[in-house]
């Protein structure tokens, strides 16, 4: 097996430089340039970046191969000097190696306590009642016959779901006069962590911190550990709680229970990593889904019509109709499909050698799943740059689930996104109740061919520009 093991070779690729490899080859776009290098050399694709190794993988097969097969030994995680250096890498579900016995751990405490179909069930009051303030602020503004950036609105409203599932209040506000130091910093992190860094392929320069990253970064984390603090604090002044139990109670709980395995800093890092991964992906989502709807009017007229029909024109989208709005559901897909959120997904990384299709993937390379490419390559896709939901309603059903690899927006294997199934019913619930409550159009007269879709790179792929549309009134109480 050594001897096996020995001749296997890297993973063909471009020729980089010496030193810093061909961190230069990629550019601002690395999910573009990299769908384009890997048309020439293959969906098993090596480079390097600096000292790491790294490789790509573009097409399902190479895909379920990583995320299935070998998905032991590469569910590693590549940690980015800005989670470095706020000491993230120890604590956070998102970050351990998930051979760690905490990062199981997070994965257990999540998955019964928040995303088990019982504690949906019991939180879905809550994202039907932040839904609705979101359409009674769209009101507010179609009276005014403004414009309104959807992006920005629907991540105070999933902020907001988040907020109040585990602190039973609001920190996020549709009205730009209160202070928005949280809602801006949860951004700013997500951009801080996205943006290209050389510390992250040269860890020894690091400190250096040249291009200002690492104070950014804790800047804004520590004001989101300020707020996540001061709610642990007041809940263990409080004698009995006040309101009905909410999941930082049983958290508290659980740190009562566990006492030697969690702290109070464990669940401020467990807040943040929830926070972070629950709030710009899905505001992100319903912005692509809107901007593609408004470039295709029959699409979303045929949306619209399914609505009226199951919900009926004067009804309000409750969340139990969503299993029963199949072509709204294929919009999201769509959407997943042509704007992952994570078009590479995370940095996985190997934690032994291992032979992927023939090839090494060598222990400690970081392993990147251009799930973006795969979601438009042509020989999976018919006219795949095209926005069709009608491509998931006939033939073979194609979930998102992880188990359909040409389709994998959430990942799949063990680190398969944990807060898929919450994602999966808060994204149709904000698109639906959105459609169904207004008209839509451009502001300014931009007709829907002229509306631009540059995209920009991140730890989210977002809409370089933002979406700015103007609801209409639908009927007398729309
Ligand atoms: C449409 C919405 C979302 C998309 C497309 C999405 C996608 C992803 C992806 C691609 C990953 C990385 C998978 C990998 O490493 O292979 C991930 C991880 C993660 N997501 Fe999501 N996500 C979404 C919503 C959410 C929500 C709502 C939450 C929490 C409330 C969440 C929490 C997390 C966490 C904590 C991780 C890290 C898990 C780990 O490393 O073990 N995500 N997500």
């Amino acid at each position: 097996v050594r001897s096996q093991r020995r001749s296997t070779a890297l993973p063909p690729g471009p020729p980089g430089w010496p030193i810093i490899g061909n961190i230069f080859q990629i550019g601002k776009a690395p999910h573009r340039s990299l769908a384009d290098l890997s048309r020439i050399y293959g969906s098993v694709m090596s480079l390097r970046f600096g000292s790491l190794t790294t490789v790509i993988i573009s097409s399902p097969e190479a895909a379920r191969e990583v995320l299935k097969t070998h998905d032991q030994v590469l569910s590693g995680r590549i940690i980015l000097d800005p989670i470095r250096s706020i000491d993230h890498q120890d604590v956070s579900m998102a970050w351990l190696p998930s051979t760690s016995p905490r990062w199981r751990l997070w994965r257990k405490i999540s998955a019964t306590h928040m995303f088990s179909l019982q504690c949906l069930d019991a939180t879905k009051s809550v994202r039907m009642k932040k839904v609705n303030e979101l359409v009674t602020f769209m009101r507010e503004i179609c009276e005014r016959g403004e414009s309104v950036d959807i992006a920005r609105a629907s991540f105070v409203t999933s902020l907001n779901i988040i907020s109040n599932t585990f602190f039973s209040t609001d920190l996020g506000s549709y009205d730009p006069r209160t202070s928005m130091e949280l809602q801006e910093s949860v951004v700013r992190i997500m951009e801080t962590i996205g943006k290209p860094n050389l510390a992250n392929y040269f860890p020894l320069i690091g400190f250096l911190d040249m291009q200002g990253i690492r104070k950014e970064m804790k800047v804004c984390s520590d004001i989101l550990f300020t707020v996540f603090q001061g709610f642990i604090d007041a809940r263990k002044n409080e004698k009995s709680s006040q309101n009905e139990i909410d999941l930082l109670d049983s958290l508290m709980n659980l740190v009562k229970e566990n006492g030697s395995e969690l702290n109070v800093n464990d669940i401020k890092h467990f807040l943040y990593d929830m926070f972070l991964g629950g709030t710009d992906t899905n505001s992100t989502v319903v912005e692509w889904a809107m901007a593609e709807l408004l470039r295709n009017p029959k699409t979303m007229a045929k949306a619209q019509a399914e609505m009226d029909d199951v919900v009926g024109p004067n009804g309000v989208v409750q969340e139990s109709d969503i299993s029963d709005l199949p072509y709204l559901q294929a919009v999201v897909k769509e959407t997943l499909r042509l704007h992952p959120p994570g078009p590479l997904l995370a940095p996985h990384k190997a934690e032994t050698n291992v032979e992927v299709l023939g090839f090494l993937v060598p222990k400690n390379a970081q392993v990147l799943v251009n799930v973006w490419y795969i979601g438009r390559d042509s020989s999976i896709w018919e006219n795949a740059e095209r926005f069709e939901p009608e491509r998931f309603l006939s033939g073979r059903e194609i979930d998102v689930k992880g188990r359909d690899f040409e389709l994998i927006p959430f990942g799949a294997g063990r680190r398969i996104c944990p807060g898929m199934s919450v994602a999966m019913k808060t994204v149709p619930l904000i698109l639906a109740s959105l459609l169904h409550s207004f008209h839509w159009k451009l502001q300014n007269g931009v007709l829907p061919e002229g509306l631009d879709m540059d995209e920009s790179f991140g730890l989210t792929l977002h809409k370089t520009n933002p979406l700015y549309a103007v609801p209409v009134k639908k009927r007398a109480n729309g």
